[in-house]
């Protein structure tokens, strides 16, 4: 029971001195350290010293100073008072001791005591809880920080969005019944009309879903009655084969007018190609003539003459006649590195009346930026007119501007310039973004509900993977034997049901599940991998089967080398597969890829140059054989399947060493939108890959292929 408060403050009772203490002691440091060692070791200062450390020192003071005027009588006269208080207070509390020594206290009172304990913490109110840190700033923009955002799910007929019937025709024959949901967005954002945005244009969406159509409807829509070709329309897509990817998508959509689409993408001679962009003509102008003949003479006297400039082509000139370029081209499709060249080393390639630029997978072309091509383009496009090359009107300009006439300002704009930036993978990079120049810029979203907020107020680069696609992933051990279980993935979740020729195809039904929380997913697959059997006979052949699998390698040697291994594995692939690689020409990859949409080759083996764009819509799987290098070339290369709103599969392999980047970052990391769904783990015994003499077979391969790269003739 806790002492009363006053009782522990009171100091002891003054005590008769004891008889051996005849003389007075005098105060020395060594004695008051005695007699406090005593009074600290007794059991009331104990009790004192647990309930306040402070509690200890006063009446030990107290007790000495009672002693003191005890013992000496020459107590100064000042002291009396306090000495009396003391004495009262004392006893005052001697016979409160006394009266709960004789009336034992009840717990009521006990608790009523504890009340008054000043040592004790105040009864305080519950602590209001605080509400999490949400910070009210962005570092993003607005227009990067609050986009404009469409459910992916989104449709519209193309006539409700103010396609002209002309064109909803040709869509219709096209199959394409409904606008999608990025299309929804741009068809009037880009369409003249109180919808339209007066200024320039980023989409984020998803791969699959339709952003071509999206910027190349409108834009053809526009130029249709254009009878002169004038370049308006400029795309830029990072690689050969997406410039012949929109090129067919835009002579489609052309079919009927005269709208001309070029290319420019380094597959023809240059001097050719700027033939097809540029045509030379002679135009009657005696004056103009006559002044630029003598420009010329000043400067062929320097010897400064730049090589096919308008010098070089005024020589071909019949007299009075100045050089004239024309455009032959309405739309430009083109490589980045290629459209430099144009800009620069091209007479008459001019920017000055382009009304659109289009930029397909920024982010890949503004993080490579080779040639500095964003900057060229720019200066190109927003830089002056040569005066040798103005258009009528920008003379007109040019000389009212010259003269500070206030005419000036009433002259028409130069032209309306809207750039429509888009990617599936949009990072909110403003350094990046900052080289475009962008003008009044708007971002539009396409994104499934489900992930709206988490995309929206995420400063980071949040990528999202089409509903339709289902992902899987196999670890393979070291990797020594991936193409075992590459081959095991092709044979069982692939090609279902094909008889193989190398006899070595096992049954999936034995196949060990994951004992972790993924082997739901994974006995799932297998039973869907065996409703697949079921479904299709049960012996077909690879001719005869619907699937088509892209397969992705880290290098195009290791295409070639993965190529060789799996026609030797299994010989029922030989005639159905095929490598891309650099060094095939754009016909021949065209043919290829073609003949892989058809499906006479069933099996492509690509590196990531295919990750991009590429849009094949009978891709049923897409493997990564080599694992992806970042986040955003997973979601590019598992993005060649399930397109448009089809079914599709991607499979990644990893090894022990890829495990942890692969786990954490792309499958179970923030940056990866799925839907609720999950990568679903796919495991199986080593024994079952290697089985029925298929590691005979790999190192047979193996050495076949070191024989053919050391040049062996023997080898075959
Ligand atoms: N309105 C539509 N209805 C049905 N299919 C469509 C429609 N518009 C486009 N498609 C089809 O969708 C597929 C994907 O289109 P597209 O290649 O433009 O996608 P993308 O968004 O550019 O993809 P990526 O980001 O991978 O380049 C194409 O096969 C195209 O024919």
């Amino acid at each position: 029971m806790p002492a009363p408060l006053f009782k522990r403050w009171a100091p002891p009772k003054p005590v008769a001195p004891p008889v051996h203490h005849e003389v007075t002691k005098p105060a020395s440091p060594l004695n008051t350290a005695i007699e406090t060692s005593t009074a600290e070791n007794s059991p009331a200062t104990k009790e004192a010293r647990i309930e306040s450390p402070k509690s200890i020192k006063k009446p030990k003071k107290r007790k000495y100073e009672a002693e003191a005027h005890e013992q000496t009588e020459e107590t100064p006269k000042k002291h009396k008072a306090i000495f009396s208080k003391f004495e009262k207070v004392s006893k005052l509390a001697e016979a409160r001791g006394q009266r709960e020594e004789e009336e034992p206290t009840d717990g009521v009172e006990e608790a009523e005591v504890e009340e008054l304990h000043d040592l004790q913490p105040m009864p305080q109110p519950a602590e209001v809880p605080e509400p999490a840190f949400e910070p009210t700033f962005s570092t993003l923009p607005t227009w990067l920080a609050q986009p404009v955002t469409v459910d992916a799910s989104k449709t519209l007929p193309f006539a409700e969005l103010g396609v002209e019937p002309f064109f909803t025709k040709k869509l219709e024959k096209q199959g394409f019944e409904d606008a999608l949901a990025v299309q929804t967005a741009l068809l009037p954002m880009l369409h003249p009309g109180f919808e339209q945005h007066l200024g320039d244009i980023c989409v984020s969406a998803k791969t699959g879903s339709g952003k071509t159509l999206g910027y190349l409807l409108p834009i053809i829509e526009a130029l249709k009655d254009r009878a002169v070709p004038t370049l308006s329309a400029i795309i830029v897509v990072p690689s050969r084969q997406l410039v012949n990817q929109a090129l067919q998508v835009a002579e489609e959509l052309c079919a009927g007018t005269k709208i001309r689409v070029g290319t420019a993408l380094g597959n023809v001679a240059f001097a050719s190609e700027q033939k097809q962009l540029v045509k030379l003509r002679a135009q009657y102008d005696p004056k103009a003539a006559k002044e630029l003949h003598e420009r010329a003479s000043r400067h062929f006297q320097t010897g400064f003459v730049e090589k096919g400039g308008i010098f070089d082509d005024l020589k071909e000139m019949p007299l009075d006649h100045v050089p004239r370029y024309d455009s032959c081209v309405d739309i430009l499709i083109c490589t980045p590195g290629r459209l430099v060249e144009h800009i620069e080393n091209t007479t008459g390639f001019l920017l000055n009346a382009v009304r659109w630029l289009v930029i397909d997978e920024a982010d890949q072309l503004l993080n490579q930026n080779f040639q500095g091509w964003a900057t060229v383009l720019m200066d190109a496009l927003h830089g002056d007119t040569p005066v040798d090359l103005m258009n009528a009107q920008e003379h007109i300009r040019k000389r009212e501007c010259d003269a500070n006439s206030i005419w000036s300002v009433a002259l028409p704009a130069r032209r309306q310039l809207t750039k429509v930036v888009l990617s599936a993978t949009m990072e909110k990079d403003l350094t990046k973004l900052g080289t475009l120049k962008l003008k009044r810029p708007k971002l539009v979203v396409v994104q499934d509900e489900a992930t709206e907020t988490q995309l929206l107020h995420n400063e980071e680069n949040v990528f999202g993977l089409p509903s339709t696609l289902e992902e899987f992933a196999v670890h393979v051990g070291d990797g020594s034997n991936k193409p075992l279980h590459l081959l095991h993935v092709l044979l069982n979740f692939v090609f279902p049901g094909i008889q193989s020729e190398s006899g070595a195809k096992e049954d999936t039904s034995d196949s060990d599940s994951d004992s972790d929380s993924d082997s739901s997913s994974s006995s799932s697959s297998s039973d869907s991998s065996s409703e697949n059997k079921s479904d299709v006979e049960k012996e077909v052949s690879v001719a005869s089967h619907t699937s088509r699998v892209l397969i992705f390698t880290k290098s195009t040697e290791s295409a070639s080398r993965l190529s060789h291994l799996l026609a030797v594995l299994e010989p029922s692939f030989k005639p159905y597969l095929k490598t891309m690689t650099r060094a095939l020409t754009a016909d021949a990859s065209r043919k290829l890829l073609k003949s892989f949409s058809t499906g006479a080759i069933k099996i492509l083996i690509a590196s990531d140059a295919a990750s991009r764009g590429l849009d094949i819509p009978s891709i049923t799987h897409v493997i990564n054989y080599d694992i992806p290098t970042s986040i955003t070339s997973y979601v590019h290369r598992v993005g060649r399947t399930a397109r448009a709103g089809k079914y599709g599969q991607a499979w990644t392999l990893f090894t022990r060493t890829e495990a942890a980047w692969f786990l954490k970052q792309v499958t179970k990391g923030d940056s990866v939108k799925r839907q609720n769904k999950k990568v679903k783990r796919m495991e199986w015994k080593e024994s079952d890959v290697t089985a029925n003499g298929k590691k005979k077979t790999y190192r047979a391969a193996l050495k076949q292929l070191e024989n053919a790269v050391a040049g062996n003739t023997e080898a075959g």
